[in-house]
């Protein structure tokens, strides 16, 4: 069984430092094993002889460099060490590192980058505090026009280890070599492209033993797929759910197909589309499998949700932008069902979002806007807007609806209120198309209605929808993404 992957904060990696030197190991042991990693991985990016320099930094990352130039130099390079700052104001391990290099170290500013084979990028690491500026700012930049390879050390400098923000300027790097475990940095944008390929080395930290506070996890099968459905022998239909789904008018009815075949696709025993009297005819034209009803505004909504057998609601793809929109929403928080909201049935709510706040702790809830939806949504709402970070703006928004927030995007981030996140990466820019996000809610909606717990169910749907977008590629439009969904299922449930 493949464990969840944690993805520790820099204040949480600090502790993990803290407490493996606390059980016994030199804090310079665990800076000799991450040079010797990123040497191992330099002697794999440059050929025998290669012309390698080393940009180190004033901290910890700086130290990381030292130890790794010294053990290049042992092997055949031509290492040149470009220091950020004076030698002699070099503190703690990194002074120690440093103190084992036998060559000099010339200033950053006389780095000639351009002629190296292979950079490595030993500047800032996890304490990165401010937007780089001045030497340091210069220093990236021209390592970036150079054009050379380069080896970043845990981060690529510049970029943010919680964020993945780029503070001023960051370095562009092929491949980075991290310690313990991958950090948020490296799978939000735009710290996910700067990082190139990632590598994880292990130091003698444990990344699970970890310390306190929110949990950040990589959204992989390891963190949800014991939770995913997997039907009895003795299974009946209602026992795996019933998806309702409801349309838009006559002319918007495709979005709730959409929806509604892949809820039944994902194993919801039974789905419905709620209907407007007028689209009626328009739907039942095309749908077999997934079957109709009447639904006349909030009243009729309220009605149908009578029957207790429908636990899972789906509202928002083409409703409209409207008050009665608020109302269906309004029904269906108080029916405590298992809800998603998208769409429309989210920006009904612009600038309105107090009227949810903590409306959703009844019965698990899903908002899954992108940054437009999440932007009106919360419009007046600075503390969950202004984060620079998408981790802690969902984290936000999660925590003050009482729902899961699924904040889309090529990094879509999903937090629960508890303060679980995941960082999803398994994207396809092929999946940005009319109606996909129609589909991911059918998806989530049918997998809440077979009792997959809310977080886990939107994690789970976020990385099946892309799994099933990224397996077709050029082409895809939304209504191949419902029977991709079987082939997906088939390897996660094997
Ligand atoms: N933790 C672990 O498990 C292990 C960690 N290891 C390694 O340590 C790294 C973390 O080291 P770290 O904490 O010393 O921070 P680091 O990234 O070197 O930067 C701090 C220095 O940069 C400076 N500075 C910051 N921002 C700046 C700016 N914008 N512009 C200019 N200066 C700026 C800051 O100066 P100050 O803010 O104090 O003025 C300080 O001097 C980690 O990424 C990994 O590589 C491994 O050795 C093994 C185990
Ligand atoms: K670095």
């Amino acid at each position: 069984m493949t464990r969840p992957e944690p993805l520790p904060l820099a204040y949480q990696m600090r502790q993990a430092d803290a407490a493996a030197i606390a059980a016994g190991t030199p804090g310079l042991t665990l800076m000799k094993r991450a040079g010797h990693a990123v040497a191992e991985a330099a002697l794999r990016m440059a050929p025998p002889g290669a012309r390698v320099v080393v940009a180190a930094g004033p901290g910890n990352n700086g130290g990381d460099g030292f130890v790794a130039a010294a053990l290049l130099a042992g092997r055949d390079c031509r290492v040149t060490l470009a220091l950020l700052g004076d030698r002699e104001r070099l503190r703690g391990d990194a002074a120690l590192a440093a103190a084992e290099w036998q060559g000099q170290a010339i200033p950053v500013r006389e780095a000639a980058f351009d002629e190296a084979d292979l950079i490595v990028d030993a500047l800032f690491g996890t304490g990165l505090q401010r937007d780089l500026e001045g030497e340091a700012r210069q220093a990236v930049e021209r390592m970036n026009a150079s054009g050379r390879p380069v080896l970043a050390v845990d981060l690529p400098s510049g970029i943010d280890s919680d964020s993945g923000a780029v503070r001023g300027a960051a370095v562009l790097a092929q491949r980075t070599v991290t310690f313990a475990a991958r950090k948020p940095g490296h799978l939000l944008l735009p710290g996910r492209r700067f990082a190139g390929t990632v590598e994880v080395a292990d130091i003698g930290i444990d990344p699970h033993a970890r310390t306190s506070g929110v949990e950040t996890f990589a959204n992989s099968p390891g963190l949800w797929r014991e939770a995913l459905p997997r039907p009895g022998l003795d299974s009946h239909k209602y026992d795996r759910g019933h998806t309702l789904v409801l349309s838009g008018g006559a002319t918007r009815t495709g979005a709730a197909r959409l929806a509604a075949r892949a809820a039944l696709r994902i194993g919801s025993g039974l789905v419905t589309v709620a209907s407007p009297p007028e689209a009626l005819g328009i739907n039942a034209a095309q749908l077999t499998a997934v079957m109709l009803r009447g639904c006349d505004g909030p009243e009729g909504l309220y009605a149908i949700l009578k029957d207790e057998r429908f636990n899972a609601l789906l509202l928002g793809p083409a409703l409209g932008v409207h008050a009665a929109t608020r109302a269906m929403v309004t029904v269906a928080i108080h029916a405590r069902r298992s809800l998603l909201l998208d769409a429309d049935a989210l920006t009904s709510f612009e600038g309105l979002a107090s009227e949810l706040h903590r409306v959703f702790h009844g019965a698990p809830a899903v908002l899954t806007p992108h940054e437009g939806e999440f932007a009106r949504l919360f419009k007046g709402h600075p503390d969950i807007l202004d984060p620079p970070s998408k981790l802690e703006r969902a984290r936000r928004a999660a925590a003050y609806t009482g729902a899961v927030v699924v904040l889309k995007g090529m990094d879509t981030v999903i937090a629960a209120p508890d303060g679980r996140a995941a960082i999803n990466e398994n994207g396809t820019p092929y999946l940005a198309t009319a109606g996909s996000g129609d589909t991911l809610g059918g998806i989530v909606a049918g997998l809440m209605a077979q009792h997959m717990p809310a977080f886990e169910a939107a994690c789970a749907g976020v990385f099946i929808h892309a799994a099933a977008g990224a397996g077709f590629g050029p082409g895809l439009i939304a209504e191949d993404l419902a029977d991709l969904i079987p082939g997906v299922l088939r390897q996660l449930l094997s």
